[in-house]
């Protein structure tokens, strides 16, 4: 029996991340960068106006008050793109929008509100600094400063910077392809009435939502019945679009578990034991095909299987094609306030809800018997108590590590 750190181990091994590609920004968004942005021009672009208003020299204004207004002559009007605009002479005034260039020789701009508005001329009814609400060339973003660093996953601000420099591409790692089949006769699809010894197939829709939920680009590509010919048929299939394949079932025993019967004549494909409950059978490796070889995780059955299954190998595996440094979830230390038993010589990963106290203190009890079919039990776990391979039991007031299911990248 294989420990769950040597097929981990395993599992990352048989992934990296794919090779960089220039995308849109839009469809770069959350990828991880493979270059450093560095800015060719300056942001601003030019001196602009920060304020609706007259642009005038500060000096011309240093008078201004609310009964003293200053009267100056307006010289230009200039709307926000205007492209060109005549140096501002002392004792003027140019009517200004917000964005527009400010003239050489202005100083500051006077807000609309402290003037009278007017068009020919302007009575300015207050005093203002030098600079005052002047956008300068250059003062947010320089040529030559590194704006995001390769390595960085590109949120939604980077992406607004980049933009704002005028990249229209990234080069980034792009997010992997990922298809996902149940096995199994006794299958039938989520919506259709399932007959006597007949099971809705809940794990393509589980593992396809968890990948998405990673960032891969996943495919539901639904159920294969217990059929080696077919089984290899449509797994062949999606070699070619894929970049990983994931399948559930077929793994244990069983005189039909196909997966197992078809993958290990293919020979790179290995099916081993984990000392885990649940998910202790595991098969990995390579289908090859026109060069071209994908990795494959086969995941058991059971719904509680497969899903811990995928929390414990794939997603770590994905995050590494994804280019993320850190490829495990969080966890943290809770107090059980209820106990439960653990198999000897396994670890085990129980669905489980973690809380905190009063006082801040994290707390956590079972969510859910430990059969890996009771699915209810899951959907209403936030996390997954992990106890080790010399734990038997749990008690009331002991400490446990928790891995924490939030939705999303972290
Ligand atoms: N003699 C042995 N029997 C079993 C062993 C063993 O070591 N020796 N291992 C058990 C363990 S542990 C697990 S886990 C399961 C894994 O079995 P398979 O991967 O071969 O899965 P199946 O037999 O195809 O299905 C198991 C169970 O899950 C249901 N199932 C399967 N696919 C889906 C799906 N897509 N959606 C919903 N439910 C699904 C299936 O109907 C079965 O009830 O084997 C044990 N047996
Ligand atoms: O190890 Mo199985 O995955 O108990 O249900």
């Amino acid at each position: 029996m294989r420990t769950v750190e040597e097929h981990l181990a395993a599992c990352l091994a048989a992934v990296s991340p794919l090779a960089p590609v220039e995308l849109g920004l839009l469809d770069a968004v959350d990828c991880v960068l493979a270059e450093d942005v560095v800015a060719t021009s300056s942001l601003p672009a030019f001196d602009g106006s920060a304020m609706d208003g007259y642009a005038v020299r500060h000096a011309d204004v240093a008078s201004a008050g609310p009964d003293a207004p200053v009267s100056l002559p307006v010289v230009a009007d200039l709307p926000a793109g205007v492209r060109e605009v005549a140096p501002l002479a002392a004792g003027a005034a140019a009517r200004i929008m917000t964005g527009a260039p400010v003239p050489p020789g202005a100083t500051a701009v006077v807000p609309v509100e402290d003037t009278d508005g007017g068009v020919a001329t302007v009575l300015v009814r207050r005093a203002v600094r030098e600079g005052l609400h002047v956008r300068r060339a250059g003062e947010d973003v320089r040529p030559g400063t590194t704006l995001v660093t390769a390595g960085t996953r590109l949120s939604v601000r980077h992406v607004a910077l980049l933009a704002a420099v005028g990249r229209e591409r990234a080069r980034v790692l792009p997010a992997p392809r990922v298809a996902v089949l149940s096995t199994g006769s006794e299958l039938v699809e989520p919506g259709r009435p399932a007959g006597f010894g007949q099971v809705v197939d809940a794990n393509s829709t589980a593992l396809t939502a968890a990948a998405l939920d990673v960032g891969a680009r996943a495919t539901r590509v639904g159920i294969v019945d217990d059929d080696p010919q077919r089984l290899m048929s449509v797994l062949e299939g999606q070699l070619e679009g894929a970049d990983v394949l994931i399948t559930s079932g077929g793994v244990s025993a069983g005189a039909y578990d196909v997966v197992k019967e078809v993958l290990s004549r293919l020979g790179t494909v290995e099916f081993h034991k984990v000392a885990m409950q649940p998910g202790m059978p595991q098969g990995l490796g390579l289908l090859t095909r026109g060069g071209h070889s994908v990795p494959i995780f086969t995941l058991p059955g059971n719904p509680v299987s497969a899903y811990v299954s995928f929390e414990v190998f794939v997603r770590p595996a994905l995050r590494r094609m994804l280019g993320e440094a850190e490829l495990h979830r969080p966890t943290v230390v809770a107090t059980a306030t209820q106990g439960w038993s653990s198999p000897p010589g396994k670890r085990q990963f129980t669905r489980a809800l973690v809380t905190t106290d009063d006082d801040g203190r994290p707390r956590v009890r079972p969510a859910s018997g430990p059969g890996s079919h009771l699915v209810f039990g899951l959907a209403g776990a936030n996390a997954l108590a992990v106890t080790g391979e010399d734990t038997t039991s749990v008690e009331p007031g002991d400490v446990v590590r928790c891995v924490l299911l939030e939705r999303g990248r972290r």
